[in-house]
C-alpha cells in the first residue's frame, strides 16, 4: 500500500499534468493545490538540499547606474538595487494620479529597466506603483493628444508600446508587484510582465472602451492567452473591474497576498527565482515568449543560442582562425547526433 510520501509525491505529479494538459482559459479555476506548490512545505531531497527561501528584511538604496544616466534625475519614478542581492525595484511615482504614466514617465522607466537590463549583479526586477492605491492607472489622460500622449511642448507618441516590447524582450524576469488599481494601459503593464503578485486590496480591468481607447497590440493578444478569447472579449468589451482573488481564479495573476504581506512575498519569490540558473531563466524567458512574437520572438531566442555558442571553443576556432587569416579547423567538434 502506498504510504502518505508516496501519495504526496503522486498528487503532485497529477497536477502537474493536469495544469500542464488543460488549456488555460478552459477550465474556470486552475487546478492547483497552494499547499503543493509552496516550495516551503516540501521535504524532499532537493529541498533538504536548497534549504528554505530566505524571509529577512530586504534593504532598498537608491540604484547607482551602471552604464550612461543617472538616478537624481528621475522625477516621475523611483529606482532602486537591493544591498547585497540581485533585485532591482522600479516604482511608479505619481501617486496623487493613480500612477498614471505621461511620456516622461514612460521615458524614465525606460531608461531604468535599461540599466537593470545592462547591471550584471541585477537577476530580477520588480515593477510596482508608489502607495497603496494603484499599482498604475494607464496614460495620464490630461496629457492625451490627437497625436498620442505629449508631454507640454512635446510630439505625441504611443510610447508605452515601446516599454511593452522592452519588458517582453528584456532577458531576466520582471514582476508585477499590484496593489490597488491595475488599469488601462497600467493593467497592460502587468500583463507584459513575467509574473504578477497581487495583494488583496488589488483592481484589474480595462478601461479604454469606457474613455475612447484601445489596445489591440499586446494588450488583446496577451490578455487573450492569459485568461482565454471568451473572458478576454468580457474584459474588452464589458470594462468590468476584477478583484484580485477574480483574477486570480482567471490565470491573469500567479498569486494574492495580504497587503501588509506584498513586498516580503514578492521578494521571495525574488529570491527564489535567483537561486536557479540564470542562463535557463533568460532562454526560458525567450522560448515562452516566442511563438506569440512571431519574428521579433524566435530573433530573441536565436540571440541566446548565438550567445551561449560564442562561448564554445568551436566558435572561437572561427572567430581565432579569421584573425589568424588561416582556414579554421573545425574538424575536432563533435557533429552530435
Ligand atoms: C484608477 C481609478 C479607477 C481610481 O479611482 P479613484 O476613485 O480611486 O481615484 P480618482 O478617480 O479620484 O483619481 C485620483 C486622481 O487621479 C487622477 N487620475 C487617475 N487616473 C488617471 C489617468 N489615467 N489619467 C489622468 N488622471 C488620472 C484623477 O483624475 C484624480 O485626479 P483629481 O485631480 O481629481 O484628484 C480611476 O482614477 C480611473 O478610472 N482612472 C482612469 C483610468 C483610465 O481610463 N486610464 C486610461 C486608459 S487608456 C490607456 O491607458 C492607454 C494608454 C496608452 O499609452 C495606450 C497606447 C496605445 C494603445 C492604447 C493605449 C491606452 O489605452
Amino acid at each position: 500500500m502506498a504510504d502518505s510520501k508516496e501519495l504526496g509525491s503522486a498528487n503532485r505529479r497529477i497536477s502537474a499534468v493536469t495544469n500542464h494538459l488543460i488549456p488555460v482559459g478552459l477550465i474556470p479555476t486552475r487546478v492547483d493545490s497552494v499547499e503543493l506548490c509552496n516550495a516551503s512545505s516540501m521535504n524532499d531531497n532537493y529541498h533538504k538540499v536548497h534549504g528554505e527561501v530566505p524571509t529577512n528584511e530586504i534593504v532598498w538604496r537608491k540604484a547607482d547606474f551602471v552604464g550612461e544616466g543617472d538616478n537624481k534625475e528621475f522625477v516621475d519614478i523611483i529606482y532602486e538595487k537591493a544591498v547585497g542581492e540581485d533585485i532591482a525595484k522600479i516604482t511608479i511615482n505619481r501617486p496623487e494620479r493613480r500612477n498614471a504614466f505621461r511620456p516622461q514617465t514612460v521615458k524614465e522607466l525606460m531608461r531604468a529597466f535599461n540599466d537593470a537590463r545592462d547591471d550584471s549583479s541585477v537577476g530580477v526586477i520588480i515593477l510596482t506603483g508608489k502607495g497603496t492605491k494603484a499599482f498604475c492607472s494607464g496614460g495620464d489622460q490630461a496629457l492625451r493628444t490627437p497625436d498620442g500622449y505629449a508631454d507640454p511642448k512635446d510630439v505625441g507618441r504611443l510610447n508605452v508600446l515601446d516599454l511593452q516590447v522592452q519588458i517582453r524582450r528584456l532577458p531576466k524576469p520582471i514582476i508585477a508587484m499590484v496593489a490597488g488599481y491595475a488599469v488601462g494601459g497600467g493593467h497592460i503593464l502587468h500583463m507584459v510582465c513575467d509574473l504578477t503578485i497581487a495583494a488583496d486590496n488589488a483592481i484589474f480591468g480595462q478601461t479604454g472602451p469606457k474613455v475612447g481607447s484601445f489596445d489591440a497590440g499586446y494588450g488583446s493578444s496577451i490578455m487573450s492567452r492569459l485568461v482565454g478569447p471568451k473572458k478576454a472579449r468580457e474584459m474588452w468589451f464589458m470594462t468590468r473591474f476584477y478583484t484580485a482573488s477574480e483574477a486570480d481564479k482567471m490565470g491573469l495573476i500567479n498569486t494574492v497576498v495580504p497587503l501588509e504581506d506584498l513586498e516580503k512575498e514578492t521578494v521571495k519569490w525574488c529570491r527564489e527565482i535567483l537561486r536557479n540558473s540564470p542562463t535557463a531563466i533568460r532562454v526560458l524567458k525567450a522560448a515562452l515568449n516566442a511563438v506569440d512574437d512571431g519574428h521579433a520572438g524566435l530573433q530573441g531566442l536565436g540571440g541566446d543560442a548565438t550567445l551561449l555558442f560564442y562561448g564554445t571553443d568551436e566558435a572561437t576556432e572561427g572567430r581565432t582562425a579569421y584573425m589568424q587569416r588561416r582556414p579554421p579547423d573545425f574538424s575536432k567538434f563533435a557533429r552530435r547526433p
